[in-house]
């Protein structure tokens, strides 16, 4: 299978403007699975010019909201349409697990839903101001042209959370997939074409950050820049997005703590923390790689993680007793092996995995095994940085207030989880946790209704809920004089 793939600028399907291309690769077996074009900036230069234009005729801005949320409404339907061969594309990029990437174009699907739903019903807000003879009012306008970056671990799932709100609230676009994964948001542009998205509101241009990622981040036509990816990269962005003051939404990296209490059900919570880390092989920002263990139950819990942890069962995503498939890359795979080297140089205890599977049929794909170390401290690297891979620290503790102190010592503050049967204690925790997301007695769920974000530098705004529609719009208050009179003071 070699699929071939094009940009999507001006509402054309277009090659690279050099004619260059790259091969993208199956993380299970290194094939080649498809051949898509490498823009550069002049491809992007191009798109940014459609957009622009587009945003500034006003045919897309001024269309009726509900007629948007219309055309929002039947992307879902389409992706819902074409639900199994998303999946199986998603898979065959990532790595993941048919049934998880399954679960992904649901909810990508519910996301489209849920901003067509929300398009009409923001009217704006009357003030009643404190003169006479006026009226005053609030709109939520379009921000205008912008550019949306996103990561390689859930490819899909992260454009939606950009594609649906911007298209809602009447912006144009120019989305920027990770280059070693694009093709699943390739085919969601062919289904926004056919829904009628109108040609240069949104723009498709694959390639390197360092081209077309930059260009969309300095810019001056780019209004706003939306990225999903690492904290160095966002970094960057949030840099070369100040040559033009763009208004700026970033959602960075996180090394997310899970405080497991004596009196939780420790069954549930074994199986929860396994999930929490070793879902998608630890590639999600909010994994749980931080485990926060009471010291009463800290040698048996880590004992049945362990047992667990050894039977699990690596392999092709597409094989259904599957539970978890390869990393993305070779570059992202040697990334691990250098943090688990760290880790032991440390002096953490290596309790399980800490190298690659020996089973010759996993060894074309990019295998690392389910890692846990335990004996961690919070200055150790290894509890620091993030590993993006299949690897948990486990750390002790004695008192609720050192575990809450433990957990918020972090530069991140993506999401957190608390594990307990006593609700106050968990309120009490919660309270202080410094972090975008805090479950209780869950850990990793999220939908279209509620925020997500980071506090500290897991980054700046909102994706999900009203308030990733709001990163889309520029509040204006218009104020009329119903009687306008002399002032007289000149
Ligand atoms: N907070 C969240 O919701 C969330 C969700 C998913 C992933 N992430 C984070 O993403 C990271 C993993 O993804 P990744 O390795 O693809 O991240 P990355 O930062 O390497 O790349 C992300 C995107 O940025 C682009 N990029 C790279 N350099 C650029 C530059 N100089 N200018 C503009 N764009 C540039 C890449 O091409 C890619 O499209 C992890 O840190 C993870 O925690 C966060
Ligand atoms: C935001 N989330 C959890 C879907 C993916 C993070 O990598």
């Amino acid at each position: 299978m070699n699929l071939k793939q094009q940009q999507y600028i001006n509402g054309k399907w277009v090659d690279a403007n050099l004619g260059n291309t790259r091969d993208i690769i199956n993380p299970f077996n290194q094939e080649v699975i498809a051949t898509v074009p490498e823009g550069d900036e002049s491809d992007a230069k191009a798109a940014i010019a459609a957009a622009r234009e587009a945003f500034d005729n006003g045919e897309w801005s001024t269309t009726p909201a509900t007629e948007r949320g219309a055309i929002v409404r039947k992307i879902a339907e389409l992706i819902e349409r074409d639900k199994e061969e998303l999946a199986n594309l998603e898979s065959l990029d990532t790595g993941k697990t048919v049934e998880e990437s399954r679960g992904d174009m649901d909810d990508i699907a519910g996301v489209f839903r849920y901003y067509a739903e929300l398009a009409d019903k923001d009217g704006g807000e009357l003030i009643d101001p404190p003169v006479p003879n006026a009226i005053s009012k609030v709109v939520h306008v379009p921000v205008g042209v912008c550019g949306q970056i996103t990561p390689w671990n859930y490819p899909l799932l992260q454009a939606s959370w950009k594609l649906a709100p911007a298209l809602a609230t009447g912006n144009t676009l120019i989305m920027k997939p990770s280059e070693i994964t694009p093709l699943t948001t390739i085919k969601v542009f062919e289904l926004m074409e056919e829904a009628g998205v109108p040609g240069g509101v949104a723009n498709l241009v694959l390639g390197s950050g360092s081209t077309v990622g930059a260009e969309l981040s300095g810019n001056t036509d780019v209004d706003l820049i939306s990225f999903t990816g690492g904290i160095v990269t966002g970094k960057k962005i949030m840099q070369a997005a100040s040559v033009n003051v763009k208004k700026l939404a970033l959602e960075l990296g996180g090394k997310n703590p899970s405080i497991v209490f004596a009196d939780a059900d420790f069954d549930i919570a074994v199986d929860q923390a396994l999930n929490g880390v070793f879902f998608h092989a630890g590639q999600i920002c909010s994994a749980g790689t931080r485990l926060i263990v009471e010291e009463d139950i800290h040698d048996e819990f880590v004992n049945a993680l362990v047992e667990r942890v050894k039977k699990f069962k690596l392999g092709s995503g597409f094989d259904e007793d599957t539970q978890m498939g390869p990393l993305i890359s070779a570059e992202h795979l040697a990334k691990v092996e250098k943090y688990v080297e760290t880790g032991i140089k440390e002096g953490a205890t290596l309790a399980v995995g800490g190298s690659r599977p020996e089973d010759p049929e996993l060894q074309r794909g990019f295998f690392y095994l389910p890692t846990i170390f335990t004996d961690c401290t919070t200055d150790m690297s290894i509890v620091q940085d993030e590993a993006f891979g299949p690897v948990i620290t486990v750390e002790k503790f004695r008192t609720e207030e050192e575990a809450v102190k433990i957990a918020n010592d972090s530069i991140y503050g993506l999401a957190g989880g608390v594990w307990t049967n006593d609700i106050a204690k968990a309120e009490r925790c919660v309270a202080k946790m410094r972090m975008g997301t805090v479950w209780i007695n869950e850990f990793n769920l999220y939908f279209p209704h509620a925020p997500w974000g980071g506090f500290k530098q897991s980054g700046i705004g909102r994706e999900l809920g009203r308030l990733g529609m709001e990163e889309y719009t520029e509040t204006k208050h218009i104020f009329q004089n119903l009687k306008p009179e002399s002032i007289n003071w000149f």
